[in-house]
């Protein structure tokens, strides 16, 4: 069984509020607020006494007895007003400021951290479950300290006012608490038995939709097994889950019946064999009814509470995930326009295999180097390294001669530009997407860069020309295109060193005649490090690093050097030449 976040949630809503210290007071507030309703329940029993027996209890008649009431109840209201500000004070902070923590927390973490799952669910938490953070403090949180309050002060007031009636709503307290549990158990378990075949089910659904294509051309579209499987899977698990969920809401909706009935019972025994007063007894259960309706409110409370621990939980995952070191100042770069790998070993994760085994490259200023190798030869990762995506686990990478761990983000980032296969559009105009490369750029330059890589002829297709809005991540454009304006970012930028991801099949005859043109541009004025897949780049290259299919580097030279030494490089230029159709003549 899960424990409640109701011990943990005020340290955890601490570390994520800006103004910590309103909490206190939010809590105070309805800790007042619940010892008021409380006390104004428990004047129940001398009010109902004072009118039944005509007498006064503990010195005031029943009118007086009905101006504490009275007193009481207008006191709630208005602690009631400030108790819920103070609380709805503190959820707006605990928004607001989630929204930023979350946000510079995102900006501090290296590249590699968004490929991770958590980075997934951090656009599910930001976009539709941050939303309901608020109501952990103000609809969950007061309430549940206001009512437990009301609680203890009615069993207190009981004790005090008589043992017997103090004992009965004690021991009512754990038999609730434990059917409620029960049935929530119940109910949990019901649900985690359906709900991930339902998960799998919508997964098929959508997967089903997806893929008409390749089913209908497969003459599949009646009988897509993995579909009907899916849907049989569900229905089955739903029948069972349901039989069980139905046990917990049976329990759920019977406990505070179940309590009432007992309460009354005993109360009603009690009276009967003399024990207890008649009238004080119907008082008793009066305040009895009202207490167990408290009872029922506080489970809802922890309920709803409960069901927000994952949320907080990932936030404490975003939150305390940790930023890779980086020193505050930036140091003066010996060796400018410069990549180096010195024996570097990296695993994407501590059980998986390494992608990188002991590579040791040197990439001179000015140079051009083509990265070559079989899919999943680590020709990406050693792109990912430099960019200190993440850092890795033996070796050093150096880039303008100093360490990437020994740079600021900023100085790092201001030696590179990268165009990788992935590449992001802003959701705003063409131009501003090229002008992101560099803000400062002149008109002039933008149009230049632009009309180099192939960009300027998408303009003058498209609707609005440059004014065109790209869409989110650029998907009003073909992944060429797209491709083509990472480049044009690239030359705006002009950074010392470019990793360019020669990503074939973004490539068409026109594509292909401008990332021709935009490297030679490129490598006139930056270091270029480019996976390399077409035979007239690695051909042209100054140096060919060629990877083997375990991450390590298995040759390095230029092309006629790696090819007169025979090898796999000779095999694979081969298998390229005659896969793309064309002969290289040296
Ligand atoms: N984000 C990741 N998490 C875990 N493993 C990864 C990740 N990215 C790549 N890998 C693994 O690391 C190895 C090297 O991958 P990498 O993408 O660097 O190869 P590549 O040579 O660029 O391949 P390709 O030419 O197909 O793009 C592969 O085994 C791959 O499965």
């Amino acid at each position: 069984m899960t424990t409640l976040p109701l011990v943990d949630i005020v340290p955890r809503m601490q570390r994520m509020v800006s103004h910590p210290e309103n909490m206190r007071p939010a809590i105070a507030g309805s800790v007042i607020v619940g010892a008021v309703e409380g006390l104004a329940l428990a004047a129940l029993l001398p009010t109902i006494t004072a009118l039944a027996q005509g007498t006064s209890v503990w010195g005031l008649g029943f009118a007086g007895w009905l101006w504490v009431l009275g007193i009481l109840a207008v006191a709630g209201f208005g602690l009631n007003y400030f108790a819920d500000r103070s609380n709805y004070a503190v959820a707006l902070d605990f928004l607001r400021s989630l929204h930023r923590l979350v946000g510079d927390q995102v900006a501090k973490q290296p590249l590699g951290w968004f490929a991770r799952p958590l980075a997934g669910a951090l656009s599910r938490m930001v976009s539709t479950e941050l939303m309901s953070a608020g109501e952990i403090f103000a609809h969950m949180f007061g309430p549940l300290v206001s009512r437990t309050t009301s609680a203890v002060i009615i069993i207190v007031a009981a004790w005090f006012w008589d043992p017997a009636l103090g004992a009965i709503l004690t021991i009512a307290v754990p038999v609730f608490v434990l059917i409620t549990l029960a049935s929530t158990a119940l109910m949990r378990k019901g649900r985690s038995i359906h709900e991930p075949k339902e998960v799998v089910l919508a997964n098929r659904v959508v997967e089903y939709a997806q893929s008409q294509g390749a089913i209908r051309s497969c003459g599949r579209s009646d009988d897509y097994r993995p579909l009907s499987r899916a849907m049989d899977d569900a229905y089955a698990a739903k029948s069972k889950g349901l039989w069980i969920e139905t046990v917990g809401l049976l329990l759920s909706g019977m406990v505070t019946q179940g309590v009432i009935v007992i309460l009354i019972t005993v109360t009603g025994s009690l009276a009967v064999d003399g024990s207890l007063e008649p009238i004080p007894a119907l008082a008793f259960i009066g305040l009895a009814l009202r207490f167990t309706s408290t009872l029922q409110a506080i489970t809802t409370s922890a309920m709803a509470l409960e069901s927000r621990r994952p949320l907080l939980d990932g936030l404490d995952d975003v939150l305390t995930a940790e930023a890779l070191p980086e020193p505050t100042t930036a140091t003066t770069l010996p060796a400018p326009g410069s990549v180096e790998l010195d024996d570097v070993t990296f695993a994407y994760s501590a059980a998986g295999p390494p992608a990188l085994r002991n590579v040791s490259l040197t990439v001179p200023a000015g140079s051009m180097v083509a990265l070559v190798g079989p899919s999943g030869g680590g020709k990406t990762t050693v792109a990912r390294v430099i960019s200190r995506f993440y850092d890795v686990d033996s070796g050093r990478v150096l880039v303008g001669g100093l360490p990437v761990t020994e740079q600021t983000t900023e100085q790092l980032m201001s030696q590179l530009s990268m165009v990788f296969q992935d590449v992001y559009l802003f959701d705003d105009t063409l131009k501003a997407n090229v002008r992101v490369g560099r803000s400062d750029a002149t008109e002039d330059e933008i149009l230049a860069a632009s009309d180099l890589a192939g960009v300027t002829e998408i303009a003058h297709r498209l609707p609005d020309g440059w004014d065109t809005q790209v869409g989110e991540g650029g998907r009003g454009l073909s992944g060429g295109e797209r491709q083509r304006v990472a480049i044009a970012r690239a030359l705006l930028k002009k950074a010392p060193i470019v990793l360019l991801d020669e990503a074939t099949s973004a490539l068409d005859i026109e594509n292909e005649a401008n990332i021709v043109a935009a490297i030679e541009k490129l490598r006139q004025e930056s270091t270029v490090i480019i996976i390399a897949h077409r035979l007239a780049t690695i051909a042209g290259a100054d140096t060919i690093i060629a990877l083997d299919a375990d991450g390590r580097v298995e040759a390095q030279g230029t092309h006629e050097e790696l090819l007169a030494g025979g090898g796999t490089y000779a095999q694979f230029w081969r298998r390229l030449e005659s896969a793309q159709g064309w002969q290289l003549t040296n």
